[in-house]
């Protein structure tokens, strides 16, 4: 199954479950606006370098559309859209007044020097700069970019319709971002795993954990879990992976991934792969790196008893049928890593605003979004007996299809 597919998948479960008439499930469905654009660049060796971007933007009954640009190897049209579909639901399930959108460039940033990295998001602005900005499509990081692109998209953005950095989120707390906007992804994760542990009665402190992907949103969901007394085992990378039964020491792992661009090698710890990773021992399995690395090929063999989607799209509907009826509890990305786009929405209000928010109060509310999101969502799955990822999508159609109604087309 495409990425697309997986996504429309999940909708139409959702759909056929709220009686939503064909006509408002093809409303829903269907993108706003696919912008597909060439970013053509010079390279450092004065050869011209010619990627394919995508600006997808599905849904804005909401509010301004709003999602990551992933600059990505394998990033492609359907790709993006799924993602695009996704940003509508999650929004929508946190509560916050925006609609969905992704981008992304087909790239690999591994290959890229830096100003090569800077000319490629600058040509990138210039073909999507009149569909994006504060009140129609807000960008933010996702895989394979970073504070640094944000600034160079915001400074780019500014070039054409005046200085505004709220047509942008994720930037450095030195130009404009928010406090807490980086580790915010990570630290949503832990607010709903705790959550779940919570009601599950499990404590953090008798929990192991293995981790998938150790970039933003990874070391950071390692880091707050530590800080809350959990104990995390594994941890894998593009690279490889890293794996000590009694807990890695996150705090080490993170400066020796800085260091070396890898948690491979981290002394104090056997080799593991992704592969072994994601069917290790472990009682909660977090994949926070790229998408279907839960499928039909490995869903049987999963010994966790409970996964948190911090990457998106992380399972496929056939594995996530197999976790059902294996009874393994999972925290669908659409809820567990909106942590995110939470804190950009703080973000985006300070920039409008003029007024900055300490940290204590980002992380306060943030905290309380994430929990009583997850609330929400556990009382609706308990209350129509689904699981958490169909409660989900069943809380989020359902008010991205009430503004639909009420605001007309
Ligand atoms: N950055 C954000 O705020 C948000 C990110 N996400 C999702 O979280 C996931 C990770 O995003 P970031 O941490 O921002 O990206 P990142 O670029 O900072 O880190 C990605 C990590 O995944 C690893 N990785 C890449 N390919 C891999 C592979 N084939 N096997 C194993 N590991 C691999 C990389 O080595 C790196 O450690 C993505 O699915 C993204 O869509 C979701 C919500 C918000
Ligand atoms: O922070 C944002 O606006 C979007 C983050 C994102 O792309 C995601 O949640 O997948």
């Amino acid at each position: 199954m495409t990425p697309y597919e997986s996504a429309r998948k999940y909708f139409f479960d959702a759909a056929e479950l709220m009686d939503l008439s064909s006509n408002m499930q093809k409303l829903l469905l269907l993108p706003e606006r696919e912008l597909k654009v060439q970013v053509a660049f010079e390279r450092d060796n004065g050869e011209i370098a010619t990627l394919v971007g995508y600006r997808i933007q599905h849904n804005s009954a909401r509010g301004p559309m709003k999602g990551g640009l992933r600059f990505h190897h394998e990033v492609d049209e359907n790709e993006v859209r799924a993602l695009a579909t996704l940003m509508t639901w999650k929004t929508a399930i946190v509560n916050i007044p925006y609609g969905g959108a992704k981008g992304g460039v087909a790239v690999n940033v591994a290959d890229l020097a830096q100003g090569e990295l800077e000319a490629l998001t600058r040509r990138f602005v210039d073909e999507i700069h009149d569909v994006i900005g504060p009140d129609k499509d807000i960008p933010a990081p996702d895989m394979g970019t970073n504070a640094q692109v944000m600034a160079w998209i915001m400074n780019q953005y500014g070039k054409y319709h005046g200085f505004n950095p709220a047509c942008v989120t994720g930037k450095p707390v030195e130009m404009h971002g928010a406090d807490g906007r980086e580790e915010a992804t990570g630290r949503g994760v832990v607010a709903t795993t705790r959550a779940l542990l919570d009601r599950v009665g499990r404590p953090v402190s008798e929990t192991s954990f293995a981790i998938q992907g150790f970039g933003n949103v990874g070391s950071h969901t390692a880091r707050f879990l530590q800080k809350s007394g959990g104990k995390v085992c594994g941890v894998t990378d593009a690279v490889g992976g890293v794996w000590n039964p009694d807990g890695l020491d996150i705090k080490k792992l993170v400066e020796f991934a800085v260091e070396n661009g890898t948690v491979e090698g981290f002394s104090d710890a056997e080799p593991i792969s992704n592969d072994e990773l994601l069917i290790s021992d472990v009682d909660v399995l977090i994949p926070a790196a790229i998408g279907n690395v839960l499928s039909r090929h490995n869903a049987r063999d999963v010994r966790a008893k409970f996964i948190v989607e911090a990457a998106n799209s992380p399972t496929t509907p056939e594995a996530d049928d197999i976790f059902h009826e294996r009874e393994i509890l999972v925290v669908p990305d659409v809820l567990a890593n909106a942590g995110g786009v939470t804190v950009s929405y703080f973000e985006w209000v300070q920039n409008r605003q003029h007024f900055k928010w300490e940290i204590s109060r980002v992380r306060n509310e943030l905290d309380r979004i994430m929990i009583e999101s997850f609330d929400k969502v556990w009382s609706l799955a308990e209350r129509r007996h689904v699981p958490l990822r169909l409660a989900s999508y069943l809380l989020g159609i359902g008010r991205v299809g009430r503004a639909t109604v009420l605001g007309g087309i």
